[in-house]
């Protein structure tokens, strides 16, 4: 999901997840519209909000273990360690980076037919984003989805099976990547192309 700052992705993403309640509309996941039975399809992590800055990591993953059945703490201990995140730390002090790195480890730690990552890798280093980027295909089942939203996307797009691209607070347009590709030297090109008129 692709839109320049304020386009509106946040926003849809949340609303998706069951966690933006004032919208108008209908939201069907798999078949699925209503909100508990969505909501237990999909693993999303709104930013750690809720969590105060003294709790330690290990708080966090304690209330996913609570309140998520699907949460696998192994599968949780080894994304912590190729994330180089330390348990005892304190939110308080984590980075950025950090930060992003922890919300995709627990997202990941779920089992979930839906995954959504809201800008995951804006603070993150590019070594690291390589790495996970290479990585994230692996931690899903192959049947479930991966909704990533992002500004750019010269990283991901060799990911990516379909392009949303929202704009104005409304999808502009949906495309498989491999319609783009036929067209376009490349997702990029494409993404780019969207916004040349405004810009002269
Ligand atoms: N469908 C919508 N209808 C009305 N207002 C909307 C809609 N979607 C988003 N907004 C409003 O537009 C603003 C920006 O939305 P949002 O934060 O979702 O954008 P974003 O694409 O995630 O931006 P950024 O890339 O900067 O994070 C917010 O104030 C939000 O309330």
């Amino acid at each position: 999901m692709l839109g320049e700052n304020g386009a509106g992705k946040t926003t849809l993403m949340r609303i998706i997840a069951g966690v933006a309640k004032n919208y108008k509309g209908t939201i069907e996941l798999d078949g699925e519209t209503r909100e508990d039975r969505r909501k237990a399809k999909l693993s999303f992590t709104d930013g750690l909000t809720g969590f105060s800055d003294s709790s330690k990591i290990q708080d966090v993953v304690n209330f996913y273990i609570n309140i998520f059945s699907d949460f696998d703490e192994n599968e949780f201990e080894e994304l912590r360690k190729f994330m180089k995140l330390d348990p005892e730390m304190k939110l308080s002090q984590l980075s950025r980076g950090m930060r992003e790195k922890l919300i995709i480890a627990l997202t990941f730690a779920r089992k979930a037919d839906l995954y959504l990552l809201d800008e995951p890798f804006g603070g993150i280093d590019a070594m690291a984003r390589k790495k996970i980027i290479n990585s994230i295909i692996m931690w899903k089942d192959e049947k479930s989805t991966i909704l990533i939203s992002d500004h750019f996307v010269n990283e991901i797009s060799a990911l990516l099976d379909e392009i949303v691209v929202v704009k104005d607070n409304t999808i502009l347009e949906h495309k498989t990547a491999d319609e783009i590709r036929e067209n376009h030297k490349s997702i990029d090109e494409y993404y780019e192309g969207l916004y040349e008129d405004e810009d002269e």
